[in-house]
């Protein structure tokens, strides 16, 4: 079913989720989870391992099944569609032109025999670009936003360190301008002085590009950098969100208490 939306574009959220959950068998993974994310808002989503982060981020990203729910995201043409009907082809060219989703394992995400040019390439010729100087122009622009020297343009992923294809990954997903990217750890395996220049990196684009993020990570500090809210999960459920500063210096939920103290010790 698409509603047509008549108020202006900043009065309605890019995506409302209301009551949702996502079940194996006869296991919640996630449940009863509300957000509304804005356009250019990142949400955080934390909790212990287990907690039903990465199930939540594949259900609202339609890889996993919305089992119980609604999520509706609002398009590039401001049409607020519900996700659970629009199909799997409407769907596919959302991934296409508005969606993005950053793997913790660039691995998932990157064609890693591929080169680095191609790997960036790939996405505007499947959105129609066809001229093959502009491609790898273009390409090699965003090599160089995300801090890969111009000379390995033709070099495959397998060639790169760790934090080179976690920017390269980057740079595949955000070539195209996505709306709204997904983020799953995506710092987490780098070591700590790559993991930080990697935060730095994703965080001015995401303010340059005006981008929509949800990431999932299961360290606090990377949420207080990069969000504006934060949404704290245990066993399935969403059990406290607010400003991210707020969640982080005032929890309220015991557990979130638990979690904070956890980290100052740690
Ligand atoms: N494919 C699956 N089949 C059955 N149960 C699953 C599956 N994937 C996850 N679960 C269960 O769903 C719950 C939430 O798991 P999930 O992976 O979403 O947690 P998480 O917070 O992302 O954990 P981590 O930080 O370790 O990745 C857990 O109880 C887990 O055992």
């Amino acid at each position: 079913m698409t509603v047509r939306d008549l108020s202006p574009a900043s009065a309605q959220p890019l995506l409302e989720v209301r009551g949702a959950g996502h079940r194996y068998g006869d296991r919640w993974g996630c449940r009863d989870v509300d957000l509304d994310l804005w356009p250019g808002e990142v949400v955080a989503v934390v909790g212990e391992s287990g907690s039903g982060k990465s199930t939540l981020l594949g259900t609202l990203a339609q890889r996993l099944p919305l089992t119980e729910g609604t999520v509706r995201y609002r398009t590039a043409d401001d049409a607020v569609v519900d996700l659970a009907e629009i199909g799997e082809r409407a769907v596919r060219d959302l991934w296409r032109s508005e969606w993005g989703f950053v793997h913790q394992n660039p691995a998932d995400g990157l064609r890693m025999h591929v080169s680095a040019g191609g790997n960036v390439g790939e996405p505007l010729m499947a959105t129609g670009w066809r001229h093959y100087g502009r491609i790898r122009a273009a390409a090699g622009e965003w090599l160089r936003r995300v801090e890969i020297p111009d000379d390995r343009i033709d070099d495959a992923p397998v060639t790169f360190s760790g934090g080179m294809r976690q920017r390269l990954q980057i740079a595949r997903n955000l070539v195209v301008s996505p709306r709204l990217v997904y983020m799953d750890e995506p710092t987490s395996g780098l070591d700590v002085s790559v993991q930080a220049r990697l935060l730095d990196l994703i965080r001015s684009l995401v303010t340059e590009l005006g981008l929509a993020v949800i990431i999932v990570t299961h360290d606090l500090a990377v949420a207080r950098l990069i969000s504006h809210r934060t949404l704290v999960m245990k066993d399935g459920r969403v059990i406290e969100s607010g400003l991210t500063d707020r969640v982080l210096d005032d929890p309220q939920a015991a557990y979130t208490q638990l979690l904070v103290s956890s980290i100052l010790q740690g």
